[in-house]
């Protein structure tokens, strides 16, 4: 049961010409009309508490958490009795005037569905200048406190991202809202591709920054993580090239402005991919962990992942509609549709260290949400695990007996180290995939019937379980490897060769002379939208490596009986 903590302000104060009894507290500023019952039931979800509206006959109560409070502006007479609450202008009378000298408007966080969140905001004005001024400064007061809260901020816009509306998107929607709360930027449009991550490897002056921010999708997004954790890692003296070196966790949190074709990651993080929702996730300074996936090959470090690694089916998507840039987002639909019907399956060998000893499985109906206790939970065994045998993967021998080996033919092999939710399958590709529980979900579709696949493939957009087919498997594992068949190791080509040596024999043939159109031996990965050069791979996950400004899912608001903040 949550309390409504010690009164700093209690006022009678007026909103649109009503009297309202309002009152501020640490952690809630309250507005209610004068003679309204006192209301109870008020709605809150299960980790936060959001602006609540009860009406009644007799009129209505707001509720916002000091936390949701984007900023408080002070209004001139003619403001402060002339504005409507929602930006528009009004006739004012002049008693209005008269009665309401001062007036001061606070900014806040609305939820309007969806996991969408609106900027609105409300006029309070009073006769008593002093005690305006008490207010503002109060209020102000209170948001300075939020040591969480960013006050500069390094902009990335990608200005060929998606439809190409970064630059639009960002200045019409995000530079006001970072205006009116007072952040501080630093905007860099981008001119060619990685230009933002060698800017964050070796030039940008990080200290004097509380976050970094990016305008596009999934593959900038990308760049932001490689320049952050490279950078974090050549200050600290961790060989990256090196997949057993544990990696030092990134200090600045990042934001995700969707601007993007897919925009997963900030789809799967904050619930919905809306400039604006993402624009007060950054201003309130929530901060949501989240894993990354090291891939190496031989050794040799070759990127970070931290949504989706596909091979077969999502890496012969990408690479076919990189071609198809200047089609925009709907190259991933004429790719996806031509891939299926292609379809290809690719054979390999895949090794896996699974998720052993800690909460929750791929097959889970729960989900990954706001204040997620799997990935609390998940993230201290680790690192408990981590000091105690000083390696993340437990005594010397056990790591090396636990490995699973799968040798087969794939139409896809998959790692989701998070849901991978987006607008094309809004439940993802691993529903059940958490974002910050050190592991990522390894799913395996097996050659199967274009029938069948289609089948597997529609289910990521209903509500039917994608994984409860014959030729499907899903592994929540730390670490996998993958070699393609002409890849394995000497013996185990020997063997194959005895197995199928004719098989073996053609598809090396056909590989060589791609005009036979036989299907090729190799695919590519999808390594977060970006093409990976190498086949065979070691990836192992970090768990909570990087932070976003977002706070996961939240629940839907569900009733609970609460002491009503309202009835005082
Ligand atoms: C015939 C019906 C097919 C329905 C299939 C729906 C399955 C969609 C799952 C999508 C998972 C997406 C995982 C995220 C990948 C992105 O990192 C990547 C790059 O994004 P961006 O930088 O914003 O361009 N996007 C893709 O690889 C697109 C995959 C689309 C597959 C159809
Ligand atoms: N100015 C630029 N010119 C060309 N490519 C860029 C530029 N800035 C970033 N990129 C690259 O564009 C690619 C796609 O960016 P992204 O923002 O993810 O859009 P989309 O979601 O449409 O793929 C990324 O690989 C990124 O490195
Ligand atoms: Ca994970």
């Amino acid at each position: 049961m949550e309390r409504p903590s010690r009164l700093l302000l209690l006022s009678e104060l007026r909103v649109r010409n009503a009297a309202h009894s309002v009152s501020l507290s640490r952690s809630l500023l309250t507005w209610k009309r004068r003679g309204s019952s006192p209301l109870y039931h008020p709605f809150r979800p299960r980790f936060c508490l959001p602006r609540l509206r009860r009406r009644s006959d007799s009129g209505s109560c707001h509720i916002v958490p000091v936390s949701e409070i984007i900023s408080v502006r002070e209004e001139d007479e003619e403001n402060g009795s002339g504005r409507r609450d929602d930006g528009s202008w009004k006739k004012i009378k002049e008693r209005d005037v008269k009665d309401c000298r001062q007036a001061f408007t606070v900014l806040y966080v609305e939820r309007s569905g969806q996991h969408r969140w609106r900027c609105a905001e409300v006029t309070f004005t009073c006769s008593d200048t002093t005690l305006c001024q008490r207010w503002i400064s109060n209020i102000r007061e209170q948001l300075a406190a939020i040591a969480s809260r960013p006050r500069r901020l390094l902009v990335y816009i990608n200005p060929f991202g998606g439809k190409r509306q970064g630059k639009r998107v960002y200045e019409q929607k995000v530079a006001p809202l970072f205006l009116q709360a007072g952040i501080f930027t630093d905007v860099i449009v981008t001119e060619y591709a990685n230009h933002a991550r060698d800017h964050l490897r070796t030039e940008a002056e990080l200290k004097q920054f509380d976050g970094v921010v990016c305008v596009g999708g999934d593959g900038m997004f990308s760049e932001i993580v490689h320049g952050l954790i490279w950078r974090t890692q050549i200050d600290g003296g961790v060989d990256v090239n090196c997949p057993d070196e544990a990696l030092l966790p990134c200090s600045l949190r990042i934001g995700i402005i969707p601007a993007g074709s897919t925009d997963c990651i900030c789809f799967a993080t904050v619930g919905t991919n809306d400039p604006v929702t993402s624009a007060l996730h950054i201003i309130v300074g929530d901060s949501q962990p989240m894993d990354v996936c090291s891939v190496h090959h031989n050794n040799t470090f070759l990127r970070y992942s931290v949504s989706l690694l596909g091979y077969g089916f999502y890496g012969d998507v990408l690479t076919d509609s990189e071609r198809k840039r200047w089609m925009g987002p709907a190259r991933y639909d004429f790719s996806g549709v031509k891939m299926f019907l292609t379809h290809h399956y690719y054979e390999g060998t895949v090794s896996y260290l699974p998720a052993r000893g800690i909460l929750g499985t791929p097959r889970d109906t729960a989900r990954c949400r706001s204040g997620c206790v799997v990935c609390q939970r998940n993230g201290q065994l680790l690192s408990e695990r981590a000091e105690r045998y000083e390696t993340d993967e437990g005594p010397d021998g056990e790591t090396e007996r636990e490995w699973r080996t799968i040798r087969g033919k794939f139409l896809a092999i998959n790692a989701a180290s998070m849901s991978c939710a987006c607008p094309r399958s809004p439940k993802g590709l691993s529903p059940a995939a958490h974002l910050a529980d050190g592991t990522t979900d390894l799913i395996l579709v097996r050659k199967c019937s274009r029938f069948d696949f289609l089948r597997h493939l529609l289910r990521h957009t209903s509500k039917d379980d994608q994984f409860d087919m014959t030729f499907v498997e899903v592994h929540r594992v730390r670490r996998f490897r993958f070699a393609p068949r002409h890849c394995q190791s000497d013996s185990d080509l020997e063997l194959d060769l005895q197995e199928n040596g004719k098989r073996q024999i053609f598809s090396q043939i056909c590989r060589d002379h791609p005009a036979c159109g036989c299907a090729p031996s190799y695919s590519s990965w999808n390594c977060d939208g970006e093409i990976l050069t190498h086949t065979a791979i070691d990836v192992r996950v970090h768990c909570q490596l990087v932070k976003l400004f977002a706070r996961g899912i939240e629940e839907p608001a569900v009733f609970e009986d609460l002491t009503n903040p309202c009835a005082i």
